[in-house]
């Protein structure tokens, strides 16, 4: 039997791929899209200046927008995926977990509280059960959860094959897709001839919310991975994918032949949007690249390349992941996906 869903923010560019991925998802049905006051009360196809590749899905277009408010959507959708701006998720997501909502959110508010988990399923499906801490703090019936930055998930699951070196010292320099600012984000006036060396915010997000993905749980508490990390953050004028190049330095001695083996067999997750495999270790020295490589896994793989020793010690190499699709709208039917199969909705 379907699970009856809604979309919080659905107009936007996030929305719209959760759009994508969810109008044929054989266990989601789309019962609801949510987004600001002055779209509300229009159809779906009037309120969202559709963008993405592929058409608006027939189920989707004549659905009538409404208010993003828990009295707003019925009482029979179980599971929520937000897309909405974080100050705005901020505000309205704790709302909808007390109305007794699961909400499985692409916003940046909260990733990094105690009590909410911060998951990439095949890395920390284990970090789920800290739900359970955060319904007896917050004596929700419903819960939120939150999947990574766009940059964080792309570089972190290269690092977890690595872990069992010993993780010291990474540092990682992001090239950035424009996609990823919104699509008013960033002038062409900005990007054309250009590349853009600051992204507000977000060189912190990969530092710390890659210890708390690394991290373990005792059953109470996340303990956050005591490796250091180090980000450069880059905007460059590609459509999707952010590319990053990583060095890592570990305790034990890693080859690049041994890096490329554990990551090539680093284990995928059994859910229907989990790629297969999760990694991707190209050995062309030239790959992965945004334009010949995002799509890999339908958008939900990580790509690897360029593995070698590093000249200052330790390993670099090159990693890419679509950052609308793996790194936003996939990243939270994924988590979707889990919370349905641990049984949180
Ligand atoms: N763009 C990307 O690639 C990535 C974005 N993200 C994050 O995902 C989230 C969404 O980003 P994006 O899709 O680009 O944003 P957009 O601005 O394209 O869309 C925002 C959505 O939220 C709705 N909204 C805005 N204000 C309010 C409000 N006050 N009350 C209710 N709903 C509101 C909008 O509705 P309306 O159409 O009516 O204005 C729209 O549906 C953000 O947190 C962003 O940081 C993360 C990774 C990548
Ligand atoms: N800042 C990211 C996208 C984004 O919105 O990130 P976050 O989900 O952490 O707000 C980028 O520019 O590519």
């Amino acid at each position: 039997m379907s699970v009856r869903v809604g979309i919080l923010g659905a107009t936007g560019a996030v929305g719209q791929r959760l759009v994508e991925l969810l109008a044929p998802h054989p266990s989601f049905e789309i019962a609801s899209v949510t987004a600001s006051e002055s779209s509300a009360g229009a159809t779906y196809r009037d309120a969202a200046k559709w963008r993405t590749g592929s058409p608006i899905p027939d189920a989707v277009a004549n659905v009538e927008v409404v208010p993003t408010e828990p009295s707003a959507v019925p009482d029979d959708v179980s599971l929520l995926f937000s897309a909405l701006p974080s100050d705005v998720g901020a505000r309205v997501e704790p709302a909808f977990c007390e109305a007794g909502y699961v909400v499985s959110s692409n916003a940046s508010n909260e990733r990094m509280a105690d009590d909410v988990p911060l998951v990439i399923p095949e890395l920390n499906a284990d970090h789920l059960a800290l739900l359970d801490v955060q319904r007896a703090e917050r004596g929700w019936d419903g819960a939120l959860v939150k999947n990574p930055n766009c940059s964080t998930i792309t570089f972190v699951p290269t690092l977890a094959p690595l872990s069992e070196y010993g993780l010291e010292r990474v540092h990682v320099a992001t090239l950035q897709a424009v996609s990823g600012a919104g699509y008013d984000g960033v002038s062409s006036m900005e990007i054309v001839d250009n590349a853009l060396p600051h992204i507000g915010g977000e060189a912190e997000k990969l530092e710390t919310e890659s210890r708390k993905l690394l991290g373990s749980f005792d059953g109470s508490a996340i303990d956050h991975h005591d490796v250091t990390v180090s980000a450069s953050v880059n905007r460059i004028p590609t459509l999707d994918g952010h590319l990053e190049n990583v060095w890592v330095e570990t305790d034990d001695d890693v080859t690049p032949e041994a890096a490329a083996e554990a990551m090539a067999a680093y284990p995928g997750i059994d859910l229907h949007t989990a790629p297969d495999p999760f990694i991707e270790v190209l050995s062309e020295p030239d790959r992965p690249q945004p334009r010949l490589d995002r799509n890999r896994g339908d958008g939900m793989a990580v790509s690897v390349g360029g593995l070698e020793s590093s000249a200052t010690g330790g390993l670099q190499y090159n990693c890419l992941a679509h950052n609308t699709i793996r790194g936003a709208a996939g990243a939270s039917v994924l988590n979707g996906e889990l919370l349905v199969d641990r049984g949180y909705v």
